[in-house]
């Protein structure tokens, strides 16, 4: 039985004060963590004071984003070295307005998915296709090969402790979510391709979620489909009871 896991990633929203803000709104209301995983996924520069604020409590922090490298020459970029010394635990890679604004690659993908592994982070690998490729009939193959490159050289005991976020990029941030069948029929295609890279025990425990116009009113028929194990909500989450009521929805499924 995986233990669904419902991730916010605040994109580049908020100040300092909303941030800290919304965790003191939603602090103490979480559902119980034994039923439901919940992560904010907030910019960098609120992580400290949220990794404070939290207190080891739900919801837990995560970044968006880190660079491969544990330090150097590389301006503007954070990490997994940094991350770990604030606290954060969980970190969202390949997110598709990385692929699309800052030149992420499937080699890239891969490369922070294994320093992000190395360094005790638990990654958010997202994948997703295009409007264009799934009008073509392409989606499965897409995610498939994101699937397959990202996790290029991950032991199995390694991809087990991963997320992956099925992310169909026409979806994000439109209204338009994907039925829950289509969302279901992709993520149990995610497993497929993870069953044939480690065997099905492994697939079996590595949580897929969905991502895209995710909302209270919509994440409980996608969470009914049995290989949806949670989802990566961005504007849904940004009111701490619009997120609270999505992890209260995830935690009775
Ligand atoms: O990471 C989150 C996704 O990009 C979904 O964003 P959205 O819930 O605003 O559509």
């Amino acid at each position: 039985m995986r233990k669904p896991i419902i991730a916010g990633n605040w994109k580049m929203h908020k100040t300092l004060g909303e941030a800290e803000s919304f965790y003191s709104d939603v602090q103490g209301r979480i559902p119980d963590p034994a039923k439901v995983e919940t992560v904010i996924c907030a910019p960098f520069p609120f992580l400290y004071r949220l990794v404070q604020l939290s207190e080891g409590m739900a919801p837990s922090v995560g970044a968006q984003n880190m660079h491969e490298e544990e330090s150097g020459a590389f301006t503007g970029e954070v990490s997994p070295v940094q991350l770990k010394d604030l606290g954060v635990r969980y970190v969202i890679i390949g997110h598709s307005e990385r692929r699309e604004y800052f030149n992420e690659t499937d080699d890239s993908v891969n490369r922070k998915l294994k320093s992000a592994l190395g360094h005790g982070l638990t990654p958010i690998v997202c994948v997703g296709e295009t409007l264009g490729e799934r009008e073509e009939g392409r989606t499965e193959a897409k995610v498939s090969g994101q699937v397959k490159a990202a996790y290029a050289e991950i032991s199995p005991s390694e991809a087990a402790g991963t997320v992956v976020a099925y992310e169909p990029i026409w979806a994000i941030g439109t209204g338009k979510t994907a039925t829950a069948e289509e969302a279901g029929d992709v993520c149990r295609s995610i497993r497929e391709t993870l069953s044939e890279l480690y065997g099905g025990e492994i697939a079996e425990k590595i949580r897929i979620q969905y991502g895209g116009s995710v909302k209270p009113d919509n994440i409980g028929e996608l969470l009914a489909q049995p290989d949806i194990d949670g989802a990566l909500v961005g504007g849904a989450s940004l009111e701490p009871e619009s997120f609270l009521r999505l992890a209260e929805v995830a935690s009775n499924e």
